[in-house]
């Protein structure tokens, strides 16, 4: 018998997940009960400001690590595409369950595809990454800033100030709200980020007995490749500030295909890389050195992120 205390933000999202791997854990836990503590971090205060200006996006995730170091909680659920690479110390992400959809999607207004949408149509996101492959693959299109929740992002959608915007799959799948997808964009061109799609569960190193349950329930083929997209990330080193994409997938014979890619902070110019191996730090180190070797580096400065 034991009592997990849950940390959450409050968003409709956060609670969804929340509740997600609850249910999850409490199916193989019958004798444990669980308990949400709901936090209201400041980056859902300032959700209109631009982020990068009052500390990026580890802003949601570091309130949520104070309140696990604090022992105010035991456990927290995060989108791990917005977990920074440094966790605070003494946490572990010990849990990461299987992969949910870690496509983009377009959500039109009319329906459209992206290669549908008319010559200079008004497409909303504020995210770096989304900013430098729609420049690519459609460099016609007039990109407007949307931040905020997913609720709010589709309720402004829906007023037709934008032909388009674009939301992680993942995050409309877990929501039930599929049905607003206009197109799945497809990760060999639309590379998802680092981490999209995938659930990092959060406990303090010290919590042995949690630790061992959430590594128990982890999905490995998920968490390798989560493996090899975050160690691109940090070798990259400061780079949530900058266009950066990065999707990884694993294959029957256990090789990890790892796609990065690296755009200058105005989508002018982008480079891509490619490598697999079996060892997920070594992919994803041959992918960054890869990326670096072509002049990344260059590009690794400026402010923004997802
Ligand atoms: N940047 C915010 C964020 N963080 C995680 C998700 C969706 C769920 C996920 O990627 O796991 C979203 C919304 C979005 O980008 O559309």
């Amino acid at each position: 018998m034991r009592r997990i205390r849950v940390a959450s933000r409050r968003s409709q999202l956060a609670m969804t997940q929340t509740n997600w791997v609850i249910d999850a854990l409490r199916a193989r836990r019958p004798d444990w009960t669980f308990e949400v503590v709901p936090i209201t971090t400041k980056g859902d205060e300032i959700l209109n400001v631009t982020l990068s200006k009052v500390g990026g996006k580890g802003l949601f995730v570091s309130e949520i690590e104070a309140v696990l170091t604090s022992n105010q909680a035991d456990l927290a659920v995060h989108s791990l595409k917005d977990v920074p690479y440094e966790l605070a110390d003494g946490l572990v992400l010990a849990g990461i369950p299987q992969r949910e959809d870690p496509r983009d999607a377009l959500v039109s207004r009319d329906g459209q595809t992206l290669s549908d949408l008319p010559k200079g149509a008004i497409v909303g996101t504020s995210s770096l990454r989304r900013m430098a492959l729609l420049k690519n693959l459609r460099p016609d299109l007039q990109v407007e800033p949307l931040r905020g929740n997913i609720d709010s992002r589709l309720r402004r959608a829906e007023q037709g100030e934008f032909a388009a915007i674009i939301l992680a799959a993942a995050g409309l799948a877990r929501m039930g709200w599929q049905n607003r997808v206009s197109e799945f964009l497809q990760p060999d061109d639309f590379i998802p980020a680092i981490g999209q799609g995938v659930l990092g569960v959060e406990c303090r190193e010290s919590d042995a007995e949690l630790v061992e349950e959430l590594k128990a329930w982890t999905d490995v083929p998920t968490a390798l490749c989560a493996q090899a997209e975050r160690t691109l990330l940090t070798t990259l080193q400061g780079s949530c500030q900058v266009p950066i994409a990065g999707y990884a997938q694993l294959d029957q014979d256990g090789t990890i295909t790892l796609t990065g890619f690296v755009a200058a902070p105005d989508g002018s110019k982008s480079l891509r890389e490619q490598a697999s191996g079996r060892d997920a730090v070594a992919v994803g180190k041959t992918v960054a050195e890869a990326l670096l070797a072509r002049g990344a580096d260059e590009y690794l400065r400026s402010a923004q992120g997802e």
